[in-house]
């Protein structure tokens, strides 16, 4: 039977044909977006369009957003519309059209627009990913478990995890063999973070093949697979990724945290265990609906609250603590250590900072002291700047939005990405900004340049909610390593260091490798 010649070949070759050209001229309709609406557009290609180099891994996705940010800007535009595929994305480029996106006009721009499925995927629906009124109720919730006194409360855990970072660190100046620090600093914040939010001791300092380092590196780990879902999910629409039932987290991964949350959660239950952790204050949640000043996990009646946390919701909790905090701060020490040991006046000029700083508080690393370090903020600031563990941030527009200063108006559904890197290395706002310098932060040039023009944790009511923690985090590592080694790149290190196109945050594509020298 043939449809339209008398040739079945034939035929077949004109249906291929139609759908090609149906593609192509849906594809070149798709593209002319951002000039129907009257938004600066660069050169998208078709299939690719603006992320050609990213899609063939030739750049990491904040380098790619970052050389778009760069040539908005240097056509002078205030912002500019890119597309993944055929899906278009709004880039702010004045940081006050960013500062109305974060803050200003927060309403309408609530949501980061990730694409989860809370009954698929269990682990997903965590404070990051929830959206409206699902993630204010949370977010709510959660802040109480943030403030500086419960953090406070933590700071122990994380001096007596010293204890072993200090350990390694000595036996490889001992040994005169190079130290991998961005995978020490991974087993650092893996044991800190695994005791505070599971309450665990996951011991990956002492063993690195421990269970929870092997599933906190898979976590990270960006196989083809998920290089195509990553590629899926920025590029088509939610109801076609719901269709598809895609789910992001991998299923050993799943199973691996979701038993250890339950053991956890059931042994403390059953053994009334009090400890001074964020897990304490997930079970309140769960069972109290609130956090509390106090050692219990129940009310006096052993009532549950309705309002309270369920089991799924308290493990995606504990998982997106675990998943948010060890990463971005181990590559945060990583990058700081790599800068300090490029510029040795820097690590000199912190290290003195850190022995006066010690020596009023007994020698002995301390919640206060820590906050007392000042240029020990400016380093981490700086590093930060240079390295931004997500370089970029996104948004969804959840109501159509008229851009100030203009008569354009995003529709519903818009995601926006805003490009922290390119903000951060934008030479208007930080002169020289390729130069390691903790003094692009000093007060005075703090107050000269506008706000919104520096990222890493995000800003406006979105902001990061571990914000604190990860910065004390960072503080105690850098301390308990810069007070006893000097750190000097070691030569294997591979030179030029350049950034892992595979992973989605700021890290080191072949590791950081550092020569230690014990100090008197
Ligand atoms: C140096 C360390 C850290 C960096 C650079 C960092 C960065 C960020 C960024 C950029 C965001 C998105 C903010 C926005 O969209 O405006 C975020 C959100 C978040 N972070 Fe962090 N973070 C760090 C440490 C932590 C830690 C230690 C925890 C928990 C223990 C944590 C938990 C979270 C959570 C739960 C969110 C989602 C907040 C929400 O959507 O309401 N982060 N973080």
């Amino acid at each position: 039977m043939t449809l339209i010649t008398n040739n079945i070949t034939l035929d077949l070759v004109a249906i291929i044909a139609t759908f090609l050209v149906g593609i192509i001229v849906y594809f070149k309709w798709q593209l002319s977006y951002w000039d129907r609406l009257g938004v600066p557009s660069l050169n998208p290609t078709l299939v690719f369009g603006d992320f050609k180099n990213y899609i063939f891994a030739k750049c990491s996705l904040g380098e790619q957003f970052k050389e778009l940010y760069d040539q908005f800007k240097s056509k002078g535009y205030k912002h500019g519309g890119v597309f993944v595929g055929p899906k278009p994305f709004y880039v702010p480029i004045d940081p006050e059209i960013v500062q109305h996106i974060m803050q200003k006009d927060f309403h309408h721009f609530m949501n980061h627009g990730n694409y989860f499925d809370e009954n698929a995927d269990p682990l997903s629906g965590h404070l990051f990913n929830l959206e409206d009124s699902k993630w204010k109720n949370m977010r709510v919730k959660l802040t109480p478990t943030f403030t500086s006194g419960k953090i406070k409360m933590m700071f122990q855990t994380l001096a007596d995890c010293t204890r072993g970072l200090d350990e390694i660190m000595y036996n490889s100046a001992l040994n005169h063999a190079p130290a991998d620090i961005k995978d020490i600093l991974g087993r650092f914040t893996t044991d800190i973070i695994g005791s505070i939010a599971f309450g665990i001791e996951c011991n990956s300092l002492k063993n690195p093949d421990a269970e929870f380092r092997k599933y906190g590196r898979r976590v990270f780990e960006v196989g083809i697979i998920d290089r195509i879902k990553i590629i899926c999910i920025l590029a088509l629409p939610d109801s076609v990724l719901r269709l598809l039932k895609l789910k992001f987290t991998k299923s050993d991964v799943e199973n691996f945290f979701m038993n250890a949350i339950r053991d956890t959660v059931n042994y403390r239950e059953k053994n009334n265990i009090y400890r001074k952790d964020f897990m304490h204050l997930l079970l309140q949640l769960k069972n109290r609906g609130s956090v509390t000043d106090d050692e219990k996990v129940t009310d006096d009646k052993d009532n549950v609250k309705e309002k309270a946390l369920t089991l799924n919701e308290l493990s995606a909790q504990a998982f997106v603590f675990f998943l948010a905090g060890f990463e971005t701060s181990s590559t945060t020490m990583t990058w700081a250590l790599y800068e300090l040991a490029t510029n040795q006046d820097v690590q000199e000029k912190l290290r003195n900072e850190i022995n006066n700083v010690l020596s009023r508080h007994d020698n002995k690393l301390t919640y206060e002291a820590m906050m007392e370090m000042t240029y020990m903020e400016k380093v981490i600031h700086e590093t930060l700047r240079k390295y931004p563990p997500l370089p970029i941030l996104t948004r969804k527009c959840n109501k159509d939005y008229t851009i100030p200063n203009t008569c354009i108006k995003l529709r519903r559904g818009t995601t926006v990405a805003i490009p922290v890197l390119g903000l951060h290395t934008d030479p208007e706002y930080y002169s020289n900004p390729e130069k390691f310098d903790p003094e692009h932060f000093s007060e005075e040039n703090v107050k000269s340049r506008p706000g919104f023009t520096w990222l890493p944790f995000g800003d406006g009511p979105r902001i990061c909610i571990g914000l604190r923690f990860g910065m004390l985090q960072s503080k105690v590592g850098l301390t308990a390593i810069l007070k006893n080694y000097k750190v000097t790149l070691s030569n294997k290190t591979k030179f030029p260091v350049t950034l892992d196109p595979k992973s989605f945050i700021t890290t080191a594509k072949d590791g950081i490798w550092l020569d230690v020298k014990k100090l008197d």
